[in-house]
């Protein structure tokens, strides 16, 4: 048997979905989780990118004792410390340095010739080494580098200390035979690889759909670790979605009899539908296992089937991913522990203090509607991890629209000091009117770029969760809300973009103060 690591970074490249930025609890309930599914290595984030990114990678390699915690790092000096720093309380840490090697990364984004970039990434590798052993090194957008050049990469950063080799399909340009032979082509013209135990690495895009078809032929031909993202979340279409290789292995064990990994397949759904509530992105209908689709039977033929024998039309139990068999229901008369335990089967493991704030939230919304869903609470934990320390909250609103009538909407707000203020705006409608109204409270100006909302649950008492993202001097921010009424929703989560805004500003007075350079306003370049 041939124990394949599943690399997840949900964290790292999962976040760099456009709209996909989680704050310091979601990342650390996420790691949690992650920790609890199995996963072998968990890239927590890229701490250069933000104090947030760096405090982010830095609690998780903290607290979590089983996966190896991995930041990542381009071929800068001050990355790689800032990388090393944060992963120096990891009972596991490692350092992943990556360096682009196609042409047209070389020609057009680094302006630098081979020669360069092997000397740059072989420092690049020792320098990591300074800090951890377990270094891994990237040629981005390896898939697309010249087969030759690739073997020479390969080699001399295994000479720096470099422990995983990883070759990215950056772009999602391969086909599963030809990034396959990638790796059948460096494990032959470099036998090391194998003698040193050296593992090599795949990191597919989705830009084909061909992502997790392209991670298994790479594992065919040698990877011994897959980097993946629970729900394919990642740059563009995304990364190969965690939950279909590990399925794939494990519904074809005939056909992959090989392999095997430690994921524990029942948190599979669970874990999904964290990731998808927190980050706010949804997964489509019929995404292989974890769509709401995705064990559905609509057609007669396929029902007669199922009825008869549902392996007629089912090739996997969806129990064994953690599809709840029925939805439980809490109401009004339920207790903190009913509560508790339902939150702990949902797969998170939220303090005392949190639960105590989700039950009072729990209570009022049982009040006015009837039954309360898995989704339900999801989305309150949800609102009660993103307003983690809120810096201004909602107290309450009151609007004014019609037809013939100019919308108007008269706020109060408490900040965190408890003071509590008022304000009446008018607007283009109601929502304008609110909007308005807090930035006139918070004193912090926004564009309104996107707005949405769904329906978290169904019926006509429905919690409805709205999405906004606001432009903040060319910076997107993203705040979500969940509530019975749909304004309130909106409302508040314009509250939520609003404190990610004034916790980040915090965070730059507090860098600045200490007379530490803040990354977040320029990071040192190469
Ligand atoms: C394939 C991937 O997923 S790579 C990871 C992508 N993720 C991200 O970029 C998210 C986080 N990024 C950020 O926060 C910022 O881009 C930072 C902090 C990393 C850098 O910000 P800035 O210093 O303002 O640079 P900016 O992002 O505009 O440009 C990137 C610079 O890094 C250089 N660069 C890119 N990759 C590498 C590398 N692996 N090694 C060294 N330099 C690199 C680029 O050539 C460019 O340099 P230049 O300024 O000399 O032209
Ligand atoms: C940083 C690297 C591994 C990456 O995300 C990519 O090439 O897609
Ligand atoms: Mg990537």
């Amino acid at each position: 048997m041939t124990d394949i690591r599943i690399f997840d970074t949900t964290l790292r490249d999962g976040e760099q979905s456009p709209g996909a930025s989680l704050n310091h609890a979601e990342k650390l309930e996420i790691a949690r989780q992650l920790e609890a599914l199995g996963v072998d290595v968990i890239e927590a984030g890229f701490p250069i990118t933000s104090q947030g990114d760096f405090d982010a990678v830095s609690a998780i390699a903290h607290e979590l004792t089983k996966p190896i915690v991995c930041g990542l790092a381009r071929c800068v000096p001050r990355d790689i410390d800032r990388a090393g720093e944060a992963v120096k309380h990891a009972k596991q840490g490692r350092i992943h340095v990556f360096c682009a090697t196609s042409k047209i990364h070389r020609e057009h984004k680094l302006k630098k010739a081979f020669e360069q970039i092997i000397e740059l990434s072989q420092h690049s590798v020792e320098q990591a080494r300074g800090y951890v052993e377990d270094v891994e090194f990237s040629p981005e957008d390896g898939s697309r580098t010249e087969l030759n050049y690739l073997v020479d990469i390969t080699a001399a950063v295994i000479e720096a200390g470099a422990t995983t080799i990883n070759i990215p399909d950056t772009v999602g340009y391969s086909v599963p035979e030809e990034y396959g032979h990638i790796f059948a082509y460096v494990r032959e013209q470099l036998p090391i690889i194998d003698e040193k135990g050296i593992y090599l690495s795949s990191h597919c895009h989705n830009d084909l759909g061909l992502a997790v078809a392209n991670s298994l032929s790479a594992m065919q031909n040698g990877a011994r670790q897959i980097e993946c993202t629970i729900n394919g979340i990642g740059e563009r279409a995304g990364n190969a979605a965690l939950e279909e290789i590990v399925m794939a292995m494990r519904t074809r064990a005939d056909y992959y009899e090989k392999y095997n990994t430690n994921i524990d397949i029942s948190k599979l759904y669970p874990t999904s539908r964290m990731v998808s509530t927190l980050t706010g992105l949804q997964v489509q209908r019929n995404k292989a296992l974890v769509g709401q689709n995705a064990f559905a039977h609509e057609s007669g033929i396929h029902q007669d089937g199922m009825l008869k024998n549902r392996n007629t039309y089912e090739i996997m139990d969806p129990q064994t991913i953690g599809v709840p068999e029925s939805k439980l229901v809490l109401g009004k008369h339920s207790g903190r522990h009913a509560l508790g335990d339902r939150i702990k089967q949902l797969g998170y493991t939220i303090d005392d203090d949190t639960l105590n704030r989700v039950y009072e939230t729990f209570k009022a919304l049982a009040d006015k509607k009837k039954d309360v869903f898995d989704e339900d609470i999801e989305a309150m934990i949800d609102t009660t991890l993103e307003n983690a320390a809120p810096l201004w909250e909602l107290v309450s609103f009151q609007v004014n629209s019609g037809s013939g009538v100019a919308p108007s909407a008269t706020v109060t707000m408490r900040d965190s000091s408890g003071e509590e203020r008022e304000d009446t705006e008018t607007g283009d409608g109601p929502l304008d009117a609110i909007f308005s109204a807090v930035q006139k409270l918070t004193g912090v100006k926004v564009k309104l770029e996107d707005y949405n909302t769904r329906a978290v649950t169904g019926g006509k008492d429905a919690q409805g969760e709205a999405t906004v993202q606001v432009n903040h001097h060319g910076r997107k921010v993203r705040g979500r809300g969940v509530s019975t009424d749909v304004i309130e929703a909106a409302a508040n989560a314009y509250v939520a973009a609003i404190n990610r805004i004034k916790t980040a500003e915090a965070r730059k007075v507090a860098a600045t103060t200490m007379g530490e350079d803040d990354p977040d306003v320029k990071a040192e370049s190469p």
